[in-house]
């Protein structure tokens, strides 16, 4: 009934806690105080030795109590929420950092329409565990024992009667719980596949209606959303089923104690006043665990949830943790390196490169060589390599992650530019540039001209930059990499899938900044890589040849295979007859 890793996790919130079950046992003493002067009222009246002003004196004194009572279940609900407010903004703030320790690998650990779903509703169903299912579990074992030693002193067979039925209620509750942890786990599931297919395809909307195949993935989400129908009706049937068990356990209970009291009354064996105070307080010993029985199915979910939460805040942040800056230039060496995403497959076999500052390095190969996954542990996206990668001497592995974030920028295929303007999505870079130098870097991607006939630099970008070609999207993302001034830039097919023109302007530019800077630019177009001071092969995770074009060429080797026949393929399409309609 209590999970031992929430309670862990509660800290600054279990004074509210505490608070909240005081609040509500002091709402009960007001209770007790208030049926105690009502069953006198009663019997004074009845048996007519009560004066009018007694009993105005003690309806004052009831009134004084219920407004009491009221104050005090007022404070108790307070901080119940404040007790949760305190559990939530733990929790979200610990995912929070999780992501960011995991930086831009989190999503190989979970899918984003997932982790949105257990750090706004997971969390979220953690408020009723915290803010109200853990003060009355406690209170619940407070009550009935209270009422237990105050009705003892009216009828103590009575009393007694209904404190062996309490058991009865988390009795029934334990019950439930093993058949409820295994359905809200499969809830939770179907719960967020439903959340990730229908966020995937949200996004690939566009994809889905070329192919015509919108039909074929609605019907896929209908199909997911009536399991997600289905089950959320079992789990309702269960909670339901549940609570009418509490029901009936708690109206037997309060009844076997009430007949008591009636049967004890017409022996002649109690007073009117004292039945009365039995009658009336016999629901009370119930009510707070039959309250805990609601609140517990709320909390079962929210437990279920925090399974999730819990194994993806415990998932391996396999990051570097290390604490040195890059200072200056960067000069990468990189020895013997081995990588593999999965224990059987091997990525990388014994890679060694050098890429230095000044010097244009190049990176080519076929589709699936793993020219993407070196430039990735470059920037620290994954650990857990063999070999060596060191950054101007130091281990990659030492380089805390925020100097590596500051020195070392990526620009891939399909850079992501945010819907807002231009002017924002250059200023994420460097938040104070100054308008010229944004313009500066504007012209040097030769997208100035354009922007000027538009809003300049306050010219609306429409989220994902869904208003602009895929070659402007692309010198967008550039401008914004080299308004960054990075000490190493990696280029990772970043001319691809572009018009020609877009493409050349891109290729300048590399070839410019690598005078300056460290640059390694990755390409499976061997003419991308001619005017490299070094060129590096890799195939099939190795690197298979070293040199510069020339070399290269003269050594009749696989690259200047693959160079031959993709100049051929060019020279095909520039004579073609589509080129010439083109
Ligand atoms: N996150 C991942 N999990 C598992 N395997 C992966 C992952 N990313 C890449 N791979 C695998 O690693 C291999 C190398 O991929 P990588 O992206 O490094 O190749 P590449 O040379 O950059 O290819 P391309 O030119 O098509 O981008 C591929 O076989 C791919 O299936």
């Amino acid at each position: 009934m209590i999970k031992r890793e929430l309670i862990r996790f509660m800290k600054g919130a279990g004074k509210y806690i505490v608070a909240g079950v005081w609040w509500q046992w002091a709402a009960l003493l007001c209770q007790i105080v208030v049926v105690f002067v009502l069953a006198i009222i009663i019997q004074g009246t009845w048996q007519g030795n009560i004066r009018t002003e007694q009993i105005l004196w003690m309806i004052a004194v009831a009134v004084a109590f219920m407004i009491a009572k009221a104050v005090c279940d007022r404070l108790s609900a307070g901080v119940s929420y404040q007790a949760s407010e305190e559990v939530k903004l733990r929790l979200r703030g610990k995912i929070f950092e999780k992501i960011l320790a995991l930086g831009t690998s989190y999503r190989d650990k979970t899918s984003t329409a997932e982790l949105l779903q257990l750090s706004v509703e997971g969390v979220e169903q953690l408020e009723i565990y915290y803010g109200r299912y853990l003060p009355q579990l406690f209170y619940s074992l407070l009550a009935p024992l209270t009422l237990f030693v105050v009705l003892s002193q009216v009828s103590l067979k009575s009393a007694a009667i209904l404190l062996v039925c309490v058991p009865l209620i988390p009795i029934s509750i334990v019950l439930v719980q093993k058949i409820a942890k295994k359905l809200l786990k499969k809830y939770w599931g179907v719960y967020t596949q439903l959340g990730d297919s229908f966020l995937e395809n949200l996004q690939g909307l566009t994809t889905l209606k070329i192919y015509k195949s919108d039909g074929y993935a609605s019907d896929k989400m209908d199909r997911e959303a009536e399991n997600f129908r289905k089950i959320t009706m079992r789990v309702l049937v269960m909670q339901l089923n549940s609570i009418s068990v509490m029901d009936i356990v708690a109206y037997a209970g309060a009844g076997a104690g009430i007949i008591c009291a009636l049967l004890q009354f017409s022996a002649g064996n109690l007073q009117l006043a004292e039945m009365i105070i039995i009658v009336l307080l016999a629901a009370e010993f119930f009510i707070p665990l039959r309250l805990l029985g609601s609140f517990f199915h709320i909390a079962m979910n929210g437990m279920a949830a925090s399974d999730k939460i819990f194994a993806f805040l415990k998932t391996d942040t396999e990051k570097n943790c290390g604490t040195q800056n890059i200072e200056g230039s960067v000069d990468i060496t990189i020895r013997n390196l081995g990588f593999a995403y999965d224990k059987d497959r091997k990525i990388l076999d014994g890679v060694s490169m050098d890429i230095h500052s000044g010097q244009f390095v190049s990176l080519v190969g076929l589709s699936g060589s793993g020219k993407s996954t070196i430039a990735a542990l470059i920037a620290g996206k994954f650990s857990g390599y063999e070999g060596d990668i060191k950054i101007s001497g130091k281990d990659l592995n030492d380089i805390s992650e925020v100097s590596l974030m500051d020195s070392i920028v990526t620009v891939g295929y399909n850079s992501f530019i945010f819907g807002g303007s231009v002017r924002e999505n250059l200023t994420m870079a460097k938040k104070d540039a100054s308008e010229s130098e944004m313009i500066s870097v504007l012209q040097k991607v030769k997208l100035w001209d354009f922007l000027q006939k538009e809003n300049g630099l306050d010219t609306k970008i429409t989220e994902q930059g869904s208003n602009l070609s895929g070659g402007q999207r692309q010198r967008l993302a550039l401008a914004r990499a080299l308004l960054k001034d990075a000490e190493m830039y990696i280029f990772d097919e970043a001319s691809s899938n572009i018009d020609v023109e877009s493409e050349k302007v891109i290729m300048d530019m590399i070839k410019n900044l690598a005078k300056s800077k460290t640059v390694l630019s990755i390409s499976h177009r061997m003419a991308n890589a001619v005017d490299s001071d070094v060129i590096y092969v890799i195939e099939n995770g190795k690197i298979i040849e070293k040199g510069n074009h020339l070399s290269l060429l003269k050594d009749k080797g696989r690259y200047a295979e693959i160079y031959t026949k993709q100049e051929k393929m060019c020279a095909k399409w520039e004579n073609s007859d589509e080129k010439k309609q083109y």
